[in-house]
């Protein structure tokens, strides 16, 4: 299904939006109670979904003047790959809960405002479909299994599609607890698959009696021993550049940029483990300690233009969309998501202006006050 199957009256409403918070508002008027809680929900007491926002509210921009704006330019590159302006589309899993777009709108979107989009392994849709759609614009990331073989599989699927980066996810071990999900035993609706993680039939045989279906089927696929060790068996299986998603610490992004894989600053939307410091707190240290020898990314809370600006100041490369690009789609599905970062590109190009910047290249550290 493509944006020319919604009713017209639903384009309207998106063309109505003026920011990333009505399209979130709009998203969330049109899910149900089992999707709507899972993607909002965070960990426990939610406190590290808060400090992600929190932290750019915090952080003070020091405008220059005087400068000409005439003509900003927003654009960078991620590995070698051009980007109108420096952000991404974060891995969600289950598309299909928002649109019957699914990933296939998210690709698309990402593909025609020129960002790119990194595929969950969790995805409603399989992993070749996504990447035509995404026109060789997307990245994959990966959760691996405890059976080697069918990571190795699911990696070779992705290579040979066209991803152009592998992205590990590394803080979820075990799935953190979002209570909502618990309370009213989250389950992922029987027309929905999730083609790159074994069948449904699969998936039904993990659900219990009790609690979310997720925890369930995710305890049961995903390997917990795996450590800095065992990077050098990925490395083995791919050509690709390697991604680590989920680092905070300087010791952590250190022994990353060791073991050559660029780093991806998250504490996975306040979703794993509570009350760990927000994304952008972290990110000096991060950014300090890899000094520049691989490249930094960052998701967390963003939904401003000059969120954006803030993380690039600080040494994110480029930043990542999770929620809103998910709110995007479920307002209107591939129309959705691609108003979301048409709304964000805008934005940043403004905020760069108002900076004094003519591009992202201008924008360094003294452009914030911590
Ligand atoms: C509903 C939902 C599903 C997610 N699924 C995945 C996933 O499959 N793999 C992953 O690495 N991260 C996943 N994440 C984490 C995002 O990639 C990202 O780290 C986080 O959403 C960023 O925060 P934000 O939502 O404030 O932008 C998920 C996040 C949400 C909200
Ligand atoms: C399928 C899930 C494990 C996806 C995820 O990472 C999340 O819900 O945060």
């Amino acid at each position: 299904m493509t944006t020319t199957d919604l009713p017209e009256a639903n384009i309207p409403e998106l063309d109505g939006t003026v920011n990333l918070a009505d399209i979130e508002a709009l998203g969330r008027s049109r899910l149900g109670r089992n999707a709507l809680e899972y993607y909002a929900s965070g960990a426990n007491d939610e406190v590290t979904l808060a400090a992600n926002r929190a932290g750019f509210r915090a952080i003070r921009l020091r405008p220059r003047v005087l400068v000409d704006v005439s003509d900003v330019d927003a654009r960078t590159e991620v590995l070698g790959l051009p980007l109108s302006f420096p952000v991404g589309v974060a891995p969600s899993a289950f598309h299909g809960l928002a649109h019957a777009d699914a990933e296939l709108g998210t690709a698309r979107a990402a593909a025609s405002a020129g960002s790119v989009m990194t595929l969950s392994t969790f995805s409603n849709t399989p992993i070749e479909e996504v990447a035509q759609a995404a026109a060789g614009r997307f990245w994959f990331q990966l959760y691996l299994y405890t059976d080697r073989e069918v990571s190795a599989e699911v990696v070779r699927r992705a290579e040979a599609a066209g991803a152009r980066a592998l992205v590990l996810t590394v803080d979820a071990p075990f799935l953190g607890r979002r209570e909502p999900n618990e309370r009213h035993r989250f389950a992922l609706p029987p027309h929905l698959g999730v083609p790159n993680a074994g069948s449904r039939e699969q998936l039904r045989a993990m659900e219990s009696e009790a609690g979310s279906q997720l925890v369930n089927y995710f305890q049961g696929l995903v390997d917990k021993t795996f450590t800095w060790a065992d990077l050098a068996w990925l490395r083995s299986i791919t050509a690709l550049p390697i991604v680590l998603k989920g680092i905070l610490t300087a010791e952590d992004a250190l022994l990353a940029a060791h073991h050559g894989a660029h780093v991806w600053v998250s504490n996975h939307g306040g979703r794993q483990l509570d009350t760990a410091v927000g994304s952008i707190e972290a990110l000096p240290e991060v950014v300090d300690a890899v000094q520049g020898q691989v490249e930094v990314y960052l998701d967390g809370g963003i939904t401003r233009g000059t969120d954006v600006l803030k993380a690039v100041a600080l040494g994110a490369r480029c930043v990542f969309l999770g929620r809103a690009a998910l709110w995007g789609l479920a307002a209107g599905g591939e129309a959705g998501v691609r108003r979301t970062l048409d709304l964000l590109h805008d934005e940043v190009r403004l905020a760069l202006a108002l900076c004094g910047k003519q591009n992202i290249g201008q924008v360094g550290r003294d452009l914030v006050r911590l």
